[in-house]
C-alpha cells in the first residue's frame, strides 16, 4: 500500500497545493495551528531556517505573525504556528482587543456570566476580582487605576487557579467599590476555548448589577464589546475548533427541538469534522497514488494495478458522497423546519386540523366553505421534529378575485412543502375532485376527515369510493370530535422521521447546511473528473482529484472559507 511518506519524497517537484494537502492530512494537536503558505510568503534568513509570515484577518484587522518552520513524519515541510508563547511579538490592534460580554440573557434570573477573552483578561482579574480567601471583598483594589499595560498586553499579576470556580467579591476596577457578591474562574491560555486567558465572572442577574460590571470592565484598558459570535470566531481563527464545530456550537444555541439538537451535538463535538475528514483522507489516498505513478510510473518502483486501485477506491467514494446528497435533504430540514402543507377542497377541516395541530384557535373554522383565503404558516414541534405548517385556501374553481389569489397560493404552497398533506371530508359524496387530483402526489398524506358524520359500517365503503391513487399514505378520523387523531399524530411523526432523520445505517445525516451539499456536490463532480481521465493522462487526473480536496475542505474552513465566515458568524448572538 501506497502510503503518504512515499509522495511526500518528491519534495521538489512538488506544488504548494499539493504540500497543503500532506501537512493536513497529518493528525494535528489541537492546540497547535498549522498553515501551509505559498512560497511567495517567506523568505531564506539563513542556509538552514526559513523564516515565513503569515497573515489572518480577525474581528476586522490584519494580524501578522511570524511562523516557524518544521518537518512532519513524512518529511514534508510544515509551517508551525505557536500560540501565547511568542512573547517578544508586538501584537496588532486585533489581537490586543479583550473582548467581553454578556453570556446569558439579558433580564432579571438567579445568575449572569459575563464572559472575558484577551491579553487584559489577568487586568480584569486583578482589579475586579476580589477572592474571599484573599480577605474581605470590598477592599480596595489592588491595582491602581491605569495600571497594568495600557495597551491591554498581558501583564503579571496573580489570577485564579486555571478552571476553578471561586467565590469572589466583583469590584469597580477603578474605585474598588464592591459590585455583586459572586462567583469567578479563570481560564489560562491556551487551555481556553478562545485559546485566550479568558475570565468567565457569575453575578446575579439583575439590571443594575450587570449595567456596572460591564461598565467596569469598559473601562480597562484594551477592552472593548464583543461582536457577535467573536469568543466563537477566535476560537476558530487560533485552530480550537473548526468551520463545522463552529455551525454546531450555532445550531446548538438555536436549537428548538430534540432532533435539531441532536443534530447539532454531534457538529459541536466534531463527529461532522471528523466524518467529512474521512472523505477527504480518501480522496488524499488516490491522490497520493496517482502522484506515486506521475514520478515513478507503473511498474518501476510501484507495484502492478495501481491505478484501478485508485479508480476503484473513487469509485466508490463517488457512490458514498452521492448517497449522502440523495438524502431528502434530512440534514438542513431538520435545522430549518419541514414544510408541511395542508390543502384540499374547501369546508374539508383543514384549519380544523391546524388549530388541533397547534393546540390553539390559530385559524379561522366556519361553516362556510372558502373561509381561509391566504396561506397561514405556523411552526411546531412533532416528535421532536421542527415542521412549519401551512394552512391553505380550499381548492375549487371561483369567480371571487380574493379567493381566486388564495387557491393559486394554495398551489404554490403545496409546490413549495416538503409534505404535502391533504385532508378530504368523507361525508363529502363529491370524492377527490379534479382541482385536489391534480395535486396529489404519490409521496402525499391523506386525512379523511369527518368519520363522525359517516357511520361506521359505512367508512370503509366511503374510503373505496374516494379512489385515492395506489399507496398513498392515509388516516381516518374526526378532528372535530378528536377520533383516530392519536393514530394520525403518531403515523404522521412516523412518517416525517423515515422521511427526514433516519438513515439507513441509523446515522446522523452528514449534510446539514447548504455550504456542505455545495462543496460535496463539486468534489463529486471533480471525481466524476477524473473517472472520464485516460489511463495515459495521470497528471490531469491528479489535479481533478486535488480539487477534489479542496472542495472538502472548505467545508471544514480548512481552506479559502474567508468570503462565508462573516455569513456564518453574523448569525451568532453576542457573548458566544
Ligand atoms: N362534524 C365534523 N365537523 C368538522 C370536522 N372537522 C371540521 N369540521 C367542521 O367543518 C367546517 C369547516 O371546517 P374548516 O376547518 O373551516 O374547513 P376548511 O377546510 O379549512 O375550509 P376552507 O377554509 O373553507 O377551505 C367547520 O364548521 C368545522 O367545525 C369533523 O371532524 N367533524
Ligand atoms: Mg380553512
Amino acid at each position: 500500500m501506497l502510503s503518504l511518506a512515499l509522495a511526500a519524497r518528491r519534495g521538489t517537484k512538488r506544488t504548494s497545493e499539493t504540500r497543503q494537502f500532506l501537512t493536513r492530512s497529518s493528525c494535528l494537536p489541537t492546540k497547535t495551528h498549522w498553515h501551509t503558505l505559498a512560497p511567495s510568503n517567506y523568505s531564506r534568513v539563513s542556509s538552514s531556517r526559513l523564516k515565513y509570515t503569515s497573515t489572518i484577518s480577525a474581528a476586522g484587522a490584519d494580524i501578522t505573525y511570524p511562523t516557524g518552520i518544521s518537518n512532519n513524519s513524512a518529511g514534508s515541510k510544515i509551517l508551525r504556528r505557536k500560540f501565547h508563547d511568542d512573547a517578544g511579538l508586538v501584537p496588532s490592534p486585533a489581537q490586543r482587543a479583550t473582548i467581553y460580554a454578556l453570556a446569558t440573557p439579558p433580564g432579571k434570573a438567579a445568575i449572569a456570566i459575563i464572559r472575558v477573552s484577551g491579553p487584559a483578561a489577568r487586568t480584569v482579574y486583578s482589579r475586579m476580582v476580589r477572592p474571599a480567601r484573599r480577605g474581605l471583598p470590598n477592599l480596595p483594589a489592588s491595582a491602581s487605576p491605569g495600571s497594568g499595560s495600557d495597551l491591554g498586553q498581558p501583564v503579571l499579576t496573580r489570577v485564579g487557579k486555571h478552571k476553578m470556580m471561586e467565590r469572589c467579591g466583583v469590584v469597580d476596577c477603578d474605585s474598588g467599590e464592591l459590585l455583586d457578591d459572586g462567583m469567578c474562574v479563570f481560564f489560562e491560555g491556551p487551555k481556553s476555548f478562545t485559546t485566550e486567558d479568558t475570565v468567565e465572572l457569575y453575578v446575579h442577574s439583575g439590571r443594575a448589577v450587570l449595567a456596572a460590571v460591564l461598565s467596569s470592565l469598559s473601562r480597562v484598558p484594551g477592552t472593548r464589546p464583543a461582536e457577535r459570535g467573536e469568543f466563537t470566531r477566535r476560537a476558530f481563527e487560533a485552530g480550537r475548533i473548526d468551520l463545522t464545530e463552529v455551525e454546531g456550537i450555532r445550531d446548538l444555541v438555536e436549537a428548538e427541538t430534540e432532533a435539531q439538537r441532536r443534530l447539532a451535538v454531534h457538529a459541536a463535538r466534531g463527529t461532522t469534522r471528523a466524518r467529512f475528514e474521512e472523505i477527504r483522507a480518501e480522496i488524499i489516498r488516490c491522490l497520493a497514488m496517482v502522484e506515486a505513478l506521475i514520478d515513478f510510473g507503473e511498474g518501476e518502483d510501484i507495484e502492478e494495478g495501481v491505478y484501478q486501485q485508485a479508480r476503484d477506491l473513487t469509485l466508490n467514494l463517488r457512490e458514498k458522497i452521492n448517497g449522502h446528497l440523495s438524502d431528502n435533504r434530512r440534514g438542513e430540514l431538520v435545522r430549518s423546519g419541514i414544510r408541511i402543507a395542508i390543502f384540499g377542497p374547501p369546508n374539508a377541516g383543514k384549519s380544523s386540523l391546524l388549530n388541533f395541530l397547534v393546540q390553539r384557535e390559530a385559524a379561522i373554522v366556519t361553516p362556510l366553505p372558502g373561509t381561509t383565503r391566504d396561506v397561514l404558516e405556523l411552526s411546531l414541534d412533532v416528535g421532536g421534529m421542527p415542521v412549519i405548517v401551512c394552512d391553505t385556501a380550499g381548492l375549487r374553481d371561483t369567480t371571487d378575485v380574493v379567493e381566486k389569489i388564495g387557491v393559486e397560493r394554495a398551489a404554490k404552497a403545496v409546490e413549495e412543502a416538503d409534505v404535502s398533506l391533504c385532508v378530504l371530508s368523507l361525508e363529502d359524496s363529491a370524492g377527490v375532485t379534479e382541482d385536489v387530483r391534480r395535486m396529489l402526489q404519490p409521496s402525499s398524506l391523506v386525512l379523511l376527515n369527518k368519520t363522525d358524520l359517516v357511520p361506521e359500517a359505512a367508512v370503509v365503503d366511503r374510503v373505496q369510493r374516494l379512489g385515492l391513487p395506489a399507496g398513498t399514505t392515509w388516516w381516518a378520523g374526526s378532528v372535530k370530535k378528536d377520533a383516530g387523531m392519536k393514530e394520525f399524530t403518531n403515523g404522521l411523526t412516523k412518517v416525517l422521521k423515515e422521511r427526514f432523520c433516519e438513515t439507513e445505517d441509523g446515522t446522523e445525516p452528514l449534510i446539514t447546511q447548504e455550504r456542505h451539499r455545495v462543496h460535496l456536490q463539486r468534489a463529486s463532480e471533480y471525481l466524476d473528473a477524473f473517472l472520464e481521465t485516460d489511463a495515459h493522462d495521470v497528471v490531469l487526473g491528479a489535479e481533478e482529484l486535488r480539487y477534489a480536496a479542496v472542495e472538502i475542505g472548505m467545508v471544514s474552513g480548512m481552506v479559502g472559507v474567508e468570503d462565508v465566515l462573516d455569513v456564518v458568524f453574523g448569525e451568532f448572538c453576542i457573548g458566544k
